[in-house]
């Protein structure tokens, strides 16, 4: 088939040549083909590699390329100790491709000629619009310019006056209806199309000018400077007074909307800076308000920055986290202008507990986990729970609800879902943001346990144990506040360990737990809920040198703790399928 194509394709003939010479011929031609194919595939390679480099360039140099014809302009933000800072020179040769345009751009998407348009329109205070000139002109010259205050705001107010269906437009809305000539200087009613108007950005602490763009986005068929600042027969002189006077400033209004408007293209990281600059220099009223009504878009990049900060991807922060992860940073921004959250009335501060939990890696980590994940995966495993697993299971959980402290051990033959049920039970309280630690003796125990470890690596229990030692976990450490906050501990594989290392554990969780609850130091465990689980007729503690009494001695079976445990036994093997399970009856 093969080679009939081949041959299609040099436009050989079948039968003239004899087979070897056309089986060779193909060969050829494949390899010609293959050639051809690495080629290409090198060439889109190294397209492929130019056009992620040049996005990569773009998004971390802030995008600063020459190019030669495109007027987009932007302040960009760089390292300031390596740059000499000349601001007009910058401004003026500052001329840039964003991210999105080098994409957009790579990728061959239309650039122009998207419908419907849209018209970046003129604003200006009074008498303030700009001016172009020849330098060699005198300045009477240019004064006594015809046109000098024929600007493209000005038009809109002549075309007000003279056009009866403009005055039921905003200056925004002007281009969908009238079409601006540049060369007259003046708007003419619309024959076919749209387009769509905007006035530019202004930042709050303009004052003016940001006050006019207030009005023109609400005032319809204004004529004049004046009737935009009339207002129930009152000619206001402030373009601010005007806006209190039509009611668009009440309620920090005005601040609301600053933060929101350019939350559609800005970054959390700039909208921050857009915040801190309000609250130094705007008059905010009720900066609480002001901050439970934009925290949530002021925190959007905080997530993206932390998991790289933490180089873990899967980090989630609830909303408590996040708050006080955008109060550092505004703290941290205010700082630079000599001021500080305390400053400003009614604003919250970051909580010292909430922020030593949060730079508790250890603590973090066990936070972590999806809770929608978690609960769908703990409905999963419990709709096929057998009754053993569910008794133990309702035991465990209530135990951790009431904060009773209880001791329990699962005791199962090898393959009576002991393992299944502590995933069950971890899933649960996970579902709900508790926290558990699984650990078990031996290392490969505790690879199948969620976010197990071995319980000397996890509690860092000594290597020789006695009757006396204790863990090595001093009071204040990452992993005491772990173990404060943990709601449930699970050994797996506990015959395996000997007795001593429960003692030790037993003992560290009384010290630490009595810290803050003088009680603890007489419950087992200093009061957290344990589950030990694991099959006596498995692996025993192994003592060195020792006689079968020893290693009887060395369980946890022998240990004070063990009248505290409640037993539980799983009797059915889930390991076996049914025709399984009939010859383990008749074994
Ligand atoms: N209630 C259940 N429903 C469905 N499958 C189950 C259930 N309980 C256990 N299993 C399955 O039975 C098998 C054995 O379970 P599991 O590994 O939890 O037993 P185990 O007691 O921990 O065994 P071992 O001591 O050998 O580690 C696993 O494949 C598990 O998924």
């Amino acid at each position: 088939m093969a080679n009939d194509e081949l041959r299609h394709q040099t436009g050989e003939e079948r039968t003239t040549k004899p087979k070897h010479q056309a089986g060779q011929k193909a060969r050829l031609l494949l390899r010609e083909l293959e050639t051809k194919k690495k080629k290409k595939l090198r060439e889109l390679e190294a397209k492929g590699k130019r056009a992620l480099s040049l996005l990569d360039t773009c998004h971390k140099m802030g995008a600063l390329l020459e190019q030669s014809g495109c007027k987009d302009k932007a302040t960009l933000d760089r390292k300031r100790e390596h740059l000499e800072l000349d601001e007009i020179d910058r401004f003026l040769k500052c001329r840039y491709i964003s991210a999105c345009e080098a994409s957009w751009r790579l990728f061959s998407f239309h650039i122009h000629h998207n419908q419907p348009s849209m018209m970046k329109l003129k604003i200006h205070l009074p008498g303030k619009q700009r001016l172009l000139y020849n330098q060699n002109k005198s300045l009477e010259e240019v004064l006594s310019k015809e046109d000098i205050d024929k600007t493209m705001l000005n038009a809109y107010f002549v075309a007000n006056e003279k056009y009866e269906e403009a005055r039921e437009l905003t200056y925004v809305q002007f281009p969908s209806r009238f079409v601006y000539h540049t060369d007259d200087k003046t708007w003419t009613p619309r024959k076919h199309g749209t387009s769509i108007g905007r006035l530019p950005f202004i930042h709050p602490i303009a004052g003016d000018d940001y006050y006019l763009r207030i009005l023109l986005n609400v005032v319809k068929g204004s004529t004049s400077f004046e009737h935009l600042c009339t207002v129930g027969g009152t000619t206001f002189k402030e373009f601010r007074d005007a806006c209190y006077a039509r009611g668009l400033l009440d309620d920090d209004k005005e601040w609301h909307d600053a933060i929101f408007e350019p939350s559609y293209w800005a970054t959390g990281r700039q909208l921050m800076r857009l915040f801190v600059l309000i609250l130094i220099y705007c008059e905010v009223a009720n900066h609480l308000k002001l901050w439970d009504h934009t925290w949530k878009i002021l925190a959007e990049d905080i997530l993206y920055m932390k998991q790289r900060e933490f180089n873990f991807p899967g980090l989630i922060l609830p909303d408590l986290k996040l708050q006080q992860y955008t109060l550092i940073e505004i703290e941290r921004l205010l700082k630079e202008n000599d001021k500080s959250l305390n400053d400003f009335k009614g604003m919250p501060k970051p909580n010292e507990s909430v922020l030593r939990e949060i730079s508790n890696t250890v603590l973090r980590q066990e936070l972590n986990y999806d809770t929608a994940k978690e609960a769908s995966e703990n409905e999963k495993l419990f709709a096929t729970m057998n009754e053993d697993q569910q008794k133990v299971y309702n035991a465990v959980v209530d135990s951790v609800d009431n904060q009773s402290g209880q001791m329990f051990f699962v005791y199962g033959a090898g393959g009576t879902g002991k393992t299944f049920l502590y995933r069950t039970i971890i899933a649960k309280l996970r579902s709900v943001g508790k926290v558990v630690i699984p650990v078990a003796s031996a290392g490969i125990a505790a690879l199948l346990l969620p976010g197990g470890r071995t319980a000397h690596s996890r509690f860092k229990l000594p290597v020789n144990l006695t009757d006396e030692t204790v863990c090595e976990i001093t009071a204040g450490s990452m992993l005491a506040t772990l173990i404060a906050k943990t709601d449930l501990i699970i050994w797996d594989e506990a015959p395996m360990a000997h007795r001593q290392a429960f003692e030790t554990l037993d003992r560290t969780l009384r010290n630490l737990q009595s810290q803050h609850n003088p009680e603890a130091a007489n419950k087992p465990f200093g009061g957290k809920t344990m589950i030990l689980g694991g099959d006596f007729r498995e692996v025993l503690p192994v003592v060195a040198h020792g006689s079968r009494q020893d290693t009887v001695k060395a369980s946890i079976s022998k240990s004070y703790l063990w009248p505290y445990a409640q037993v539980y036994t799983l009797n059915t093997n889930m390991r076996l399928n049914q025709a399984d399970r009939e010859f383990a009856v008749w074994v």
